[in-house]
């Protein structure tokens, strides 16, 4: 599908759809953890669905209620707990969530019962080492690397796991939550610089909401380097706390409050809390330092228009900031530097290559720079057609930037945003946008 959005700026409210990240953790959490828990998620995604999908492959009983999910859990998914077995070789489908992936796969060889993952679009090919190397070495067989069915045998031995922290936090987040499954403390130590830190944060909280304590230190490494460890001693394993609530998605947020910066009248987001542990609450900074007007509201924020200059912003803790960022970047004066990005390479499409891509196509100026993205700002880019490369935040980007355009921008491929957003151009209506799909 191509949606074409004209230039028109965007103002008005919206809220916020639920965090996929937090929804991710909280899911998985409820799914190895006694009894029954009640998830408010009041919006769902792609990514979303497929973590369901796959807990339920495993044997969860997962219910949709008015406000979110009811999560039965996996059978005999607590190491304390010898009734009956999750689904021996369970078929995982990820789809394209690379959480999904790298949440369960630790899960899957925790629970010791066999069971293959599988997925789609770019995710057989993102990375899964070092985190497969760890499984292996620690008693878990693995079929190879890129091909996907991956098959899963043997049973995860808990102990000291060690990871780089410069690849993905998903691998050290994934074995923390399968920690509690193995039935003796684990330790996973995470070389620094530990890049995407929030996320790992955001983890020790869902845990924390299941009442399993992360111990957080400073160590070294096998190797002697600095590193952070992370030790999970669950005795009682995972303990449902009954009802949990799912916030309001920053990431997803900041594609409006980007629109807030780039229009007339500003734009509210509710629905988001200043006390989330998304890292990605960092986009109001980031719009205050390139000089938009960033006003908080106990339920929300907005953001309105003034006059932008380009900056030197560094996305080792945010990575999924950049494409609204570089939206802001492209017309903001001067030049903006967006610095430890070279992770991007690795998500949905190469965000270096598919932002500055983007960027260009509508007139605007960008390159890449070892892992740098520069982006020179153009007060008013001409409009043109965009590929979305199956990357939802590449199509969000490109409606978001339309707003400053001469003429409208023709997203190919748009129905990619129901990976994190599926009502995605119906919020852009609501805030006074104009969207035609084409087929
Ligand atoms: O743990 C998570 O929920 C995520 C971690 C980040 O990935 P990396 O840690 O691989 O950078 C982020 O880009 C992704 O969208 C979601
Ligand atoms: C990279 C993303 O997600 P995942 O890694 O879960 O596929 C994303 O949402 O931008």
């Amino acid at each position: 599908m191509n949606a074409v959005v004209a230039p028109a700026p965007l103002t008005g409210e919206v809220r916020a759809p639920s965090s996929k990240s937090e929804a991710h953790r909280l899911l998985v959490c409820a799914a190895f953890a006694p009894g029954t828990t009640d998830i408010d998620c009041t919006t769902t995604s792609a990514d979303i669905e497929a973590t369901v999908r796959c807990l339920e492959a495993l044997g969860a009983k997962i219910a949709r209620t008015r406000v979110g999910f009811r999560v039965r859990p996996v059978p005999g998914s607590s190491a304390t707990d010898n009734v009956p077995e999750p689904t021996p070789d369970a078929l995982l489908d990820c789809g394209e969530s690379g959480s999904t992936l790298r949440f369960l796969l630790p899960a899957v060889a925790a629970l010791g019962r066999g069971g293959r993952l599988t997925g789609s679009g770019r995710l057989p090919e993102r990375p899964l080492s070092p985190l497969y190397e760890e499984l292996v070495a620690h008693g878990v067989t693995l079929s190879p690397q890129g091909k996907m069915p991956l098959s899963v045998s043997g049973k995860l031995r808990p102990g000291r796991f060690e990871l780089p922290g410069n690849v993905s936090s998903q691998f050290v987040s994934g074995l923390l939550m399968a920690a509690p499954l193995m039935g003796a403390p684990v330790e996973v130590i995470v070389r620094k610089p530990v890049e995407s830190l929030p996320y790992i944060t955001m983890t020790v909280d869902a845990l924390a909401r299941f009442g399993v304590e992360v111990s957080e230190s400073d160590a070294v490494s096998e190797d002697g380097a600095e590193a952070r460890s992370y030790v999970v001693s669950a005795p009682r394993g995972l303990v449902s706390p009954g009802t949990v609530s799912v916030g309001g998605d920053w990431s997803n947020a900041a594609f409006w409050l980007a629109a807030g910066a780039l229009g007339e009248r500003g734009v509210a987001v509710r629905g988001l809390s200043d006390k989330s542990a998304q890292g990605d609450r960092q986009m109001l900074a980031a719009l205050a330092l390139f000089g938009a007007r960033v006003l908080r509201s106990p339920d929300g924020a907005a953001v309105e228009p003034d006059r932008l200059v380009g900056r030197t912003l560094d996305v080792r803790s945010c990575p999924d900031l950049v494409p609204p960022l570089a939206a802001v970047a492209a017309v903001a004066e001067g030049t903006t530097r967006i610095t430890g990005a070279a992770r991007l390479r690795i998500k949905e499409s190469d965000r270096l290559a598919t932002v500055s891509a983007a960027i260009r196509a509508l007139g605007g100026s960008a390159s890449i720079d070892g892992d740098d993205l520069v982006i020179d700002g153009t007060p008013r880019p001409r409009g043109g057609t965009v590929d979305a490369a199956n990357d939802h935040r590449i199509a969000m980007m490109a409606a978001v930037l339309a707003a400053r355009c001469d003429t409208p921008v023709t997203i190919v491929g748009a129905e990619c945003v129901s990976k994190s957003y599926p009502a995605f151009f119906e919020d852009l209506v609501a805030l006074g946008g104009s969207c035609v799909k084409e087929n």
